[in-house]
């Protein structure tokens, strides 16, 4: 599935005019699509306003959520079926008669909305997107997709592919390369037959998370103070599950002392600041900080601490977020520095930071299931660029450390080229021994089934959707050799 359709496309009732205009959940989604496709929009930033916009709330609202995350996520699957019925290639559709067939296959073969609702309703959709050259085609495409059964579906696709990558590619919308990548990243713990489990994972809405902020707010007394709302997740000491609704109803997270954060991301930050007590007046600086979620966690614990945090961030856009994130923690009379140099230039501090957390920017792959439509539009050649920033980002830190200091190098990408071999490859020129992260992520989250990762003298840590139910994190904790 391509995101980007250029070309004969004119929107007869651009923008916000349009989605004014309409009502329906399947109008907003068709718009979303639509925009996501043509104009390289994120859905999570535009859905919103297009909600609003639209008037759409409780029901309505889920249901336009779910129809455009679910297309997109699903849209590549859902291209192998608009080809066979259609008879022609993708890029000779018309891009809102596809938008809108990618729309009603999903209703049909991926929610219980009844056929005719989907069919018409869809029809109707794009008509009054001013559409209606194509609502004839729409309408006997999405009949022809309504004859055959979900399952009758995926073997045809099946059938289309002869290599198993490609058919699972196809089978669960996603590009050939990450199948691979992901293929290879699960082979590193022998467990290559989770591969389905773990694709199958990325086409599901995450759980939203919270973190209670140590110091700030304690786990146990907030699951009281919202029985009905929480539950503790397992994947980190500080984590809790919302089952559903908006955080922003909790005073906790108003206040700032609760944050929505994956709980694999509380994991690996706590990794760094719990394998050894924080000493008082230690020095601990977040690389790469933007928006700012580590940042807070890291925060916190250096105010337990009393110990020194400073945060790094090369966007300035991202580092105001990194402020904003900061700034309700922030007791009076302190300040938590934030600045906004290239990660790679604090190879000219030497020595001066005992700990670094190195959250590296990545492909993250780790993380498709919250940016429904990022599948389609990471290239395998961003790679090259990106282990290159990455390995100059570890190397600069590690400089940047004191003797016996702790770097953690994190990504939200499983990718073995962004993960592994970026270690690897610095270790060759840097002296660090590298820690026994499994263990310490064991004695933080004892229920998680974590694979054996050896690496040097010690291990990472890969966690993953499909079995902890976080994002797919990776994390290797380094200590620099005195
Ligand atoms: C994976 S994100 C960090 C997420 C963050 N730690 C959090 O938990 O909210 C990586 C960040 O690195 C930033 N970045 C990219 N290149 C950088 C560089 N050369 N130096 C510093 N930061 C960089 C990106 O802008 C991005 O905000």
């Amino acid at each position: 599935m391509s995101t980007r359709n250029p070309g004969r496309f004119r929107d007869p009732l651009p923008g916000r005019d349009f989605a004014a205009r309409q009502r329906g959940p399947r109008a907003v989604a068709l718009d979303v699509l639509i925009a996501v496709d043509r104009d390289d929009a994120y859905a999570n930033l535009l859905l919103p306003h297009r909600l609003r916009d639209a008037g759409l709330r409780g029901l309505d609202a889920a249901l336009a959520t779910e129809l455009t995350y679910g297309t997109l996520r699903l849209g590549g699957y859902y291209d192998e079926i608009i080809r066979i019925v259609a008879g022609r290639e993708i890029d000779q559709i018309d891009p809102v008669a596809l938008a809108a067939l990618r729309l009603g296959a999903h209703q049909l073969l991926g929610t219980r909305v009844p056929k005719h609702a989907a069919v018409n309703e869809t029809v109707n959709a794009a008509r009054d997107r001013g559409s209606r050259g194509v609502a004839g085609f729409i309408n006997a495409n999405l009949r022809a997709i309504s004859a055959r059964t979900a399952e009758e579906w995926r073997t045809a696709v099946a059938e289309r592919h002869e290599r198993a990558d490609d058919r699972l590619a196809a089978l669960t919308s996603h590009p050939a390369w990450i199948v691979r990548a992901f293929r290879d990243a699960l082979a590193d713990e022998g467990r290559e037959d989770e591969l389905e489990a773990l694709l199958d994972a990325d086409n599901v809405s995450p759980l939203v998370h919270l973190a209670a902020l140590p110091g700030l707010a304690d786990r146990e007394d907030v699951l009281d103070a919202h029985p009905t709302r929480l539950v503790p997740e397992p994947a980190s000491p500080i984590a809790m599950r919302l089952d559903g609704g908006d955080p922003q109803e909790l005073r906790e997270v108003r206040a700032g002392t609760v944050r929505v954060q994956d709980a694999g991301s509380q994991l690996v930050a706590l990794a760094l600041s719990r394998v050894a007590p924080i000493r008082e007046g230690e020095r601990l600086l977040d690389l790469c900080a933007g928006p700012g979620g580590k940042s807070a966690l890291l925060a916190a614990e250096s105010l337990v601490a009393r110990a020194h945090f400073e945060a790094n961030e090369v966007t300035p856009s991202r580092a105001k977020l990194v402020r904003d994130a900061l700034r309700p923690i922030t007791p009076e009379g302190h300040e938590f520095e934030v600045t906004e140099f290239d990660g790679r230039t604090v190879v000219d501090s030497p020595e001066k930071f005992d700990r670094i957390l190195v959250d590296a920017p990545c492909t993250g792959l780790g993380a498709l299931r919250r940016r429904p439509e990022a599948r389609w539009r990471k290239q395998a050649s961003d790679l090259a660029n990106l282990t290159h920033l990455q390995e100059e980002l570890l190397a600069a830190a590690l400089e940047a450390t004191a003797p016996g200091g702790l770097v953690a190098y994190v990504t939200c990408s499983p990718h073995p080229a962004e993960t592994t071999a970026v270690v690897k490859h610095v270790l060759r020129s840097h002296d660090a021994e590298v820690l026994d992260a499994r263990a310490i992520c064991h004695e933080l989250a004892p229920e998680l089934d974590l694979a054996e990762r050896p690496l040097a003298e010690g291990t990472t840590v890969q966690l993953w959707p499909h079995r902890h139910g976080t994002d797919a994190m990776f994390l290797t904790l380094l200590r620099k050799r005195d």
